[in-house]
């Protein structure tokens, strides 16, 4: 299988601060890779990175390279990145309220899409949007396409949104936090349309999240990152079964169970440290149960395990919690 996406080693800093380090992920098409980790590992940045919006951000790849469909997306000038995105690659971005324009009507904002990047006509780019919306499952969308942005509830906005990423035809959907601005109920519902259309129309999906269980609900393969360096990596199935870093075993322990009262959700203790002031060795080591000497002094190499990678001294020889 070709790789549509693949990010080789890939360092990022913003400034003189090195925030992503060697980060290498592959996304073959018809796969959904979801990239987990909580707030501030280091997830948005490499979604910036394989889009080539690091700019944007004033940071930069200080090493490793990019590859869309084969192309090396470093030696690419800024108006074929441009066309890329949106194109060939679509952004659902975490808030669908600053994704709108709250001044345009909904079909409109859709049908630009089209009308821009595949060159159709108003009434061919309406009809691809009207369609678009019946299969994001929106109820009546001739009248959604007339509402205007305010009318409609968070998780309807949501599903323009990823109406207006995929209105392209493109072969690659990053989603960063797609659901995180909306109520649990909803949440599970917009995953499964957007994990349901992706799989029908064999796209690639790189989804970004912070919550173990949307990587169970839909996805094919799992990159955890924590503290801008990848943990751990592998296919699904084998990695919820046993995993083998405990920063992994502490994000899928997170996950509320059926009948939990609300109030019992458990978070890991601490927090991701500061890209100011990432610990020696294994990152993780401040708030891991298991970490020796090693940990506190060596970067822990990433090796392969089973199907997939972990980067841990002590790698499936640690069970129970991490912290
Ligand atoms: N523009 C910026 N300038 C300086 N530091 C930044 C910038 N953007 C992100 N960072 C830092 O980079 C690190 C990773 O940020 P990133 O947004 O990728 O995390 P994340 O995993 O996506 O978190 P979240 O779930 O909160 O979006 C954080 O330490 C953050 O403070």
């Amino acid at each position: 299988m070709t790789a549509l996406l693949h990010l080789d080693e890939v360092s990022v800093a913003i400034g003189t601060i090195a925030l992503l380090e060697r980060i290498s992920l592959t996304l073959g098409q018809g796969e959904i890779l979801g990239l987990v980790g909580e707030s501030g590992s280091g997830k948005s940045l490499t979604a910036m990175a394989a889009m080539g919006l690091l700019p944007l951000i004033g940071g930069r790849i200080t090493a490793g390279s990019v590859g869309f469909d084969g192309q090396d997306m470093g030696a690419m000038t800024d108006a074929q990145r441009r066309a890329l995105r949106g194109r060939r690659i679509g952004f659902v971005t975490q808030n669908p309220m600053t994704a709108l324009d709250p001044v345009q009507r909904i079909g409109a904002q859709v049908d630009v899409v089209s009308r821009l990047h595949l060159g159709l006509s108003r009434t061919a780019a309406r009809a691809r949007t009207l369609d678009l919306l019946t299969q994001l499952r929106i109820p009546e969308a001739a009248a959604v396409a007339e509402a205007w942005p305010h009318q409609l509830s968070g998780g309807m906005k949501q599903r323009i949104v990823i109406a207006m990423a995929l209105a392209g035809d493109p072969d690659l959907i990053i989603a960063d936090e797609p659901t995180t601005a909306l109520d649990v109920t909803v949440q599970a519902q917009i995953i499964q349309i957007l994990g349901a259309l992706v799989r029908d129309r064999g796209l690639a999906l790189l989804l970004i999240t912070h919550d173990m269980g949307v990587v169970a609900q839909v996805c094919d393969r799992v990159a955890v990152l924590y503290a801008g360096r990848l943990a751990e990596e592998g296919p699904v199935g084998p990695i919820f079964a046993a995993p083998a870093h405990p920063y992994t075993r502490a994000l899928i322990g997170c996950i509320p169970q059926d009948g939990m009262a609300r109030g019992s959700l458990r978070g890991i203790p601490g927090a991701v440290p500061s890209a100011l002031a990432f610990p020696s060795g294994c990152r993780f080591h401040t708030r891991c149960a298991h970490a020796t000497d090693i940990c506190r002094t060596a970067v822990p190499a990433l090796l392969p395990r089973d199907q997939g990678l972990v980067a841990c001294h002590h790698a499936g020889q640690t069970t129970g919690d991490a912290a």
